[in-house]
């Protein structure tokens, strides 16, 4: 039974993209500059796939060997944009060509925040550009003197409202942020709004697993969706649910850390079924990534790769890995936010040809029309099949 599973490691960029200047991220490789920044960075099992292997400046660094295990290569983004959402909507064959719209710079016009206001019954606080450590200490205070909600944003299209749970419980919070979700529609259509609940006392509040994020739906057909449609099961892991709103998937998972993402995605490959296994893991990005913790990062990099041996042990004959990202997140770099980079692609199976070199593709979405191929989904995205390239 054929089988594709897909690994995000979330924000492990390999390099910036032509545009990088336009986004600001000139000089970003999460991948190598966090090598570069911790020398004793290892990832074996990764090379041995043919991570050293992919074409560009350094990346020999991460450990280029004679015999690739995989094919591999690095992809660019097509879509405008940089953000998690965008990532994993190309990989699935839909392109984002009209970017979702910021407000770093404004924050939310009034005309939207007193609309919002008026719908929740309180007040606001903060509604600017954050990380959303900081705002919290900073606005936790009043906060809970209030009760009113703190409202922020990024570099990212994200309208994310923190609140502590003893003040405004978390069912209370996915209310309100159900609440904006149906008011940011048009141009203050964000491509998420995310629910930020924290605990703690003034100058220790910490946040909590209870975040939750509310999507849009994708703007056009998913492998997704046409895998659910010929009634193939389609697991996502981790946050994939809420990336594509709940679309094309028959069982979900939402594990919350890399550790539980992992073992779920070992757990689930064991198990005999055709379709999809699309994880996300986040680690990377939101503990590290956007905390500039180049040790942290590379660790959990180190960790994703000491276990990958047991994901691939799991596969069945059928089955295809596919292990890339969804955008960067240079921990390097004075910048805390995503950046515009290449995203690195390793592919594995009994069928996979070893030591491919693919080059640099185009479009993530290179990853959905190569899957739509082999599992017959009958796609046709604007992106570059590489099937018959890595079939043995
Ligand atoms: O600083 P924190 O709250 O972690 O937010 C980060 O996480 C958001 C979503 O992943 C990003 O847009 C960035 O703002
Ligand atoms: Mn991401
Ligand atoms: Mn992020």
């Amino acid at each position: 039974m054929k089988r594709a599973i897909i690994i995000v490691l979330d924000s492990v960029g390999i390099g910036e993209l032509p545009d990088a200047a336009d986004f600001g991220d000139v000089g970003s490789n999460t991948l190598v500059n966090i090598k570069k920044a911790r020398p004793e960075t290892s990832l074996p099992n990764m090379a041995a796939l043919g991570l050293g292997n992919i074409q560009g400046e350094d990346i020999h660094l991460l450990g280029k060997v004679d015999a690739p295990k995989g094919a591999y290569c690095k992809l660019g983004e097509k879509s405008i944009g940089k953000d998690t959402t965008t990532g994993h909507w190309e990989i699935a064959g839909v392109l984002t060509k009209e970017p979702f719209p910021t407000f770093t710079e404004t924050g939310f016009p009034k005309e939207i925040m007193d609309k919002f206001e008026e719908a929740i019954g309180r007040k606001t606080l903060g509604n600017y550009a954050a990380s959303g450590t900081v705002i919290i200490q900073d606005l936790g205070d009043e906060h809970v003197k209030t009760g009113y909600p703190i409202v922020y944003t990024s570099a990212d299209s994200v309208f994310q409202i923190a609140a502590h749970e003893d003040v405004i419980p978390v069912d209370k919070l996915y209310e309100i942020c159900e609440t904006a979700r149906k008011l940011l529609t048009g141009k203050y259509g964000v491509a998420r709004v995310i629910a930020r609940p924290f605990i703690g006392t003034s100058g220790n509040y910490t946040r909590t697993k209870n975040r939750k994020d509310f999507s849009l739906e994708p703007t056009g057909v998913t492998i997704l969706d046409l895998a659910k449609e010929k009634g193939m099961n389609v697991t996502a892991i981790g946050k994939i649910e809420d990336i594509f709103e709940h679309r094309g998937m028959t069982r979900t998972d939402h594990t919350t850390n890399n550790n539980d993402g992992i073992e779920k995605t070992i757990l689930y490959t064991k198990e005999e079924f055709e379709g999809i296994l699309f994880t996300n893991l986040v680690d990377t990005d939101m503990i590290y990534g956007h905390r500039n913790d180049v040790e942290g990062y590379a660790k959990a990099l180190e960790y994703f790769d000491s276990k990958l041996p047991e994901i691939m042990d799991a596969m069945h004959d059928d089955d295809i890995l596919f292990i890339t990202a969804d955008h960067g997140c240079d921990p390097t770099t004075p910048s805390t936010d995503h950046s515009r980079e290449y995203t690195p692609l390793l592919v594995y199976g009994k069928h996979v040809k070893e030591g491919v070199d693919l080059g640099v593709r185009k479009s993530f979405a290179d990853i959905g029309q190569t899957i739509s191929d082999y599992l017959g989904l009958g796609a046709h995205f604007e992106a570059e099949s590489f099937l018959k390239d890595i079939l043995k």
